[in-house]
C-alpha cells in the first residue's frame, strides 16, 4: 500500500480566512483534534508566512511564534510545519520557530523564482528541520519550467517540492502533467507534493490526480479552512485515499469530528464556493486575495469580482496586495465615484 503524508494547514492557509485572528485557545483546541485523529504534520504561522504580520497582510491577534510554541506543546505525535516566504520573514524567524519547536520549515516562492529560497533551505538544514519548497501559483507555468525550478529546491536542500495551486485554477490533468514532471525530474533526489483550492470545487479530485501521478504529500485543510474557497478538505480527501487504498494513517471517523466539532467553531464563516471565489479559479488569482479585493470593493464601491479579474489579466503574483488598490482606484475612476 502506498502512503500518503498529509499536511493539514487550516491553522496557517486558514488564516487568511480568519483574517490572522488564532487564538492559543484555538490552536490548542485544534491542534489536540488533529493530532487525535492522526494528523501526521499540523501546520502553524500567520497565513502568509512568518513575518506575515503587518500592515500590508493583516496583523495578528496573537504572534505566530507563540502560537507555533502553543502548537508543539500540544501534539502528541503530530509534527508541528512552518511556512515562509524569504523578504516576509527573515532567517532568524525560522530559527525562532525551530527553538518554539517546529521542526518542518516549508519555503515558499513564486514558480518562476526558487532561486531566492537557497539559503534558506541551506540554513534549515543545517539547523535540523525537514524541509519543503512550495512552487506558488503553478498553474501560470508549464511542467517543464516547474521541474527546472524544483531540481534548484533540491539542489539546495529541499526534500519535497510542492506544486502549489495558489489560485485554485488547475484542472485534473494539468495536476497530474506537472506533478509527474516533478517526479520524472526529481527521482530520488526528492518527493512531490500538490496544495489544492477549492475554487473550481476540484481540491480532492486534484489531489488524487496528484496522488496517481506519484505526489507522496498532500496538503488539506479540515473543513476547507482557507483562502478563496479553501483548501482540499483534509477528511474528504482522507476518506477518497482509504477507498482507493492510499494509507494517510488518519481516521476517518476522528477527523470528520475534528472538523464539524472544533474547526468549524473557530471559523468565521465556511469558506463558500462564492462567486469571488469561482472568478479566482477561472481567472487564475491567487486565493489569499480575495478579502483584500472583498474590502477594497465595499470601500471604493466597485465590483470584487472585477478586481480580481484585472488582477488575474495583470498576472499579479503574491506580494503585489497593493496593486489591488491600484486597480480599485481605476474602477472606480472609470465608474465616475468621487470618494
Ligand atoms: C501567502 C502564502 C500563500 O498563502 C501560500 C499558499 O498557501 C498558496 O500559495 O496557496
Ligand atoms: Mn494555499
Amino acid at each position: 500500500m502506498i502512503d500518503i503524508r498529509v499536511t493539514d494547514t487550516a491553522l496557517r492557509d486558514g488564516s487568511h480566512h480568519k483574517r490572522h485572528q488564532f487564538t492559543p485557545e484555538e490552536v490548542r483546541a485544534i491542534v489536540a483534534a488533529l493530532d487525535g485523529a492522526g494528523v501526521p504534520v499540523i501546520e502553524v504561522t500567520h497565513g502568509d508566512g512568518l513575518g506575515g504580520s503587518s500592515f500590508a497582510y493583516g496583523f495578528s491577534h496573537t504572534p505566530e511564534q507563540h502560537l507555533i510554541r502553543v502548537a508543539a506543546e500540544t501534539a502528541t505525535q503530530a509534527r508541528i510545519a512552518f511556512l515562509m516566504l524569504p523578504g516576509v520573514g527573515v532567517t532568524d524567524d525560522i530559527l525562532a520557530a525551530r527553538d518554539n519547536g517546529a521542526d518542518i520549515c516549508r519555503i515558499a516562492t513564486h514558480c518562476t523564482e526558487a532561486d531566492i529560497s537557497v539559503q534558506h533551505f541551506g540554513l534549515a538544514r543545517d539547523w535540523g528541520l525537514e524541509t519543503v519548497g512550495f512552487l506558488m501559483m503553478a498553474h501560470s507555468q508549464p511542467p517543464e519550467v516547474l521541474a527546472r525550478q524544483a531540481r534548484i529546491m533540491a539542489d539546495a536542500g529541499c526534500q519535497c517540492v510542492y506544486v502549489v495551486d495558489s489560485a485554485g485554477a488547475l484542472v485534473l490533468e494539468q495536476v497530474s502533467d506537472r506533478v509527474a514532471a516533478l517526479v520524472a525530474e526529481l527521482g530520488e533526489d526528492a518527493q512531490v507534493g500538490f496544495h489544492g483550492h477549492e475554487n473550481l470545487g476540484l481540491g480532492v479530485a486534484n489531489s488524487m490526480a496528484a496522488v496517481r501521478a506519484g505526489a507522496r504529500q498532500i496538503d488539506g485543510s479540515a473543513r476547507r479552512f482557507g483562502a478563496g474557497a479553501g483548501n482540499t478538505p483534509t477528511e474528504a480527501f482522507v476518506g477518497v485515499a482509504d477507498k482507493l487504498g492510499f494509507r494517510t494513517g488518519i481516521d476517518f471517523f476522528a477527523i470528520t469530528d475534528a472538523a464539524e466539532d472544533v474547526v468549524r467553531p473557530a471559523m468565521p464563516e465556511e469558506c463558500l464556493l462564492s462567486r469571488l471565489a469561482l472568478v479566482m479559479g477561472y481567472t487564475g488569482v491567487y486565493s489569499s486575495f480575495l478579502k483584500h479585493a472583498d474590502d477594497l470593493a465595499r470601500r471604493h464601491q466597485v465590483s470584487g469580482a472585477q478586481i480580481l479579474v484585472r488582477a488575474g489579466a495583470r498576472r499579479l503574483v503574491g506580494g503585489q496586495e497593493d496593486q489591488l488598490i491600484d486597480i480599485a482606484l481605476e474602477l472606480q475612476r472609470e465608474n465616475g465615484i468621487v470618494s
